[in-house]
């Protein structure tokens, strides 16, 4: 496959790697000071466009490549905001993937997390709270993770209705502790506590490397795919 790279930071070096492991070509690279080369002319031969850029960029890269009939595989966070006009275009004939998270871990205990919510809800002695830790140059907060596990745990837990990035005394509000240090490339665990004693689940990123091959896994799902995908749709879950 030819892979158009938009965005080329920590994330879009090391799907390079795996993508040209996996015996693929790059056919465009994009980053910030060469933008402007993100037209359909140079998306011509290209299959796929892995995006990895930042909240602010994300959704105007993707309309660039839907003009162009190339798919998109995205793992920005932090534009969510704006899902629907993405979602029109998908019902419009476009292809695109999003995954708040690629790693295989991650997606296996985002369902672990829906399992031991709906677990607790009978049991109103434990109130849950979420931790999340990530490098200092994270621009966003709290993490997409971190969200996509929040509504798990509202979807499947009748006293939680929102989820805030701070302590809530509150039985409908899960807390959510977002931490940034060093180069922690992404914890989260979730902690049910009681008066006696807690249950806490925790998914520890080594490396980037479980995020961009998941990313690649997404890319070679998508060419010739119209509509919107996600992790369930790749991994069957
Ligand atoms: N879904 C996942 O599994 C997953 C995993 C890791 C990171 N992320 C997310 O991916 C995004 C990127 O993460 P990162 O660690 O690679 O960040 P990064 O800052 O290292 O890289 C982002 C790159 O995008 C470039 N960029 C900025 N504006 C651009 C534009 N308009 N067009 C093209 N490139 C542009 C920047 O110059 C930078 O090189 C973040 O939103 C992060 O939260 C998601
Ligand atoms: O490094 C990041 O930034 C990460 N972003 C994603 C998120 O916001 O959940 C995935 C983990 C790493």
């Amino acid at each position: 496959m030819r892979i158009a790279l938009i965005g080329y930071g920590k994330m879009g070096k090391e799907i390079e790697q795996i993508a040209l492991s996996r015996g693929h070509q790059i056919g465009l690279i994009i980053d910030q000071e060469n933008q402007a080369d993100l037209h359909a002319e140079n998306l011509k031969n290209i299959d796929v466009a892995i995006e990895f850029t930042n909240p602010d960029s994300a959704l105007g890269n993707y309309q660039i490549c839907f003009e162009a009939n190339v798919p998109v595989v995205s793992g920005t966070t932090g534009w969510l905001d704006k899902i629907d006009l993405v979602k029109e275009k998908c019902q419009l004939g476009s292809g695109f993937f999003y995954a708040s998270n690629f790693s295989l871990g991650v997606n296996l205990f985002f369902e672990l997390n829906k399992k031991l919510a709906a677990l607790m809800a009978p049991f109103s002695e434990y109130n849950a709270d979420m931790e999340e830790i990530h490098h200092i140059h994270k621009l966003d907060s709290p993490s997409g993770t971190a969200i996509t596990l929040a509504e798990g745990i509202i979807e499947n837990h009748p006293k939680k209705t929102k989820w805030i990035e701070a302590a809530s005394m509150k039985e409908d509000e899960l807390s959510i502790f977002a931490k940034r240090h060093g180069s922690v490339p992404g914890t989260h665990s979730i902690t049910w506590h009681s008066d006696v004693d807690e249950i806490s689940i925790q998914h520890l990123a080594y490396s980037r490397k479980g995020f961009a091959l998941g990313a690649v896994l997404a890319a070679e799902f998508m060419p010739e795919k119209k509509g919107f995908f996600g992790m369930k749709d790749l991994l069957k879950l």
